[in-house]
């Protein structure tokens, strides 16, 4: 991954939110790709949301599981929610660190959820907060795959002010402090522009978030 004397430098695009273009290698994209093929085994979900509509993003989760609009422990089926991968932890960090010039404070809450979107062509995700984490650490997200256009707004309305950002496999985008609960969507994807190493139709994303919520207990 870039560091700061030679990536790009970090963008800021509201108060706490930063976009950092082609933070991952291509070889650590092709990585993060093949793991998430692995961690999407189970499928992905399409969510129904609360009035009705099926969302057109295809969704997997790790730590915990996510449905609109709260965290639960296990499955709909029942069974465990596959782990937090200790290395998404470490990669958490990293991106705090680089995004903002310090890590999280010792203190902080743990990563320890990751959601995994899958946008074909045509699907999208309209205006949201993220605001089912009891912690306020920053959301980190990294994009995999085809460039989208990923809208940041405000905290008070989904509308205007905001700022349209583009982004590009193997970006980082982090959003905390002041945005931390700024309205954000991705209006579109841009078919076919992935990069032809990763062998991926479509665009990943994967959110790494610190749910506040206390660690399961463990297995007898
Ligand atoms: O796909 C993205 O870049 C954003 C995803 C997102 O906002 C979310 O999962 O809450
Ligand atoms: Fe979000």
């Amino acid at each position: 991954m870039n560091d700061a004397l030679f990536g790009t430098p970090p963008v800021e695009i509201a108060p706490g939110a930063v976009h950092l273009p082609g933070w991952l290698s291509e070889e650590q994209q092709i990585v993060l790709v093949e793991r998430c093929r692995e961690w999407a085994r189970g499928g992905m979900r399409h969510h129904t949301m609360p009035r009705g509509g099926r969302m057109s993003v295809g969704m997997t989760a790790l730590g915990l599981y996510w449905r609109p609009y709260a965290y639960e422990r296990v499955l709909p089926d029942g069974s465990p929610v596959p782990p937090f991968p200790e290395e998404l932890g470490d990669l958490a960090v990293r991106a705090v660190e680089v995004a903002y010039g310090a890590p999280p404070a010792p203190e902080a809450a743990p990563y320890d959820v990751a959601l995994i979107n899958f946008y074909d062509a045509g699907a999208h995700m309209g205006m949201h907060r993220d605001r089912d984490e009891v912690a306020r650490e920053p959301v980190v997200s990294l994009s995999l795959g085809d460039t989208c256009v990923f809208r940041f707004g405000n905290t008070e309305t989904r509308t205007r002010p905001h700022t349209d950002v583009e982004l590009r496999s193997g970006d980082l985008f982090v959003f905390g402090g002041p945005s931390r609960l700024a309205y954000h969507g991705v209006p579109r994807t841009r078919s076919g522009t992935a990069p032809p190493a990763l062998g991926l139709v479509g665009r990943l994303n994967i959110t790494l978030r610190a749910s506040g919520l206390p660690a399961a207990p463990s297995a007898p």
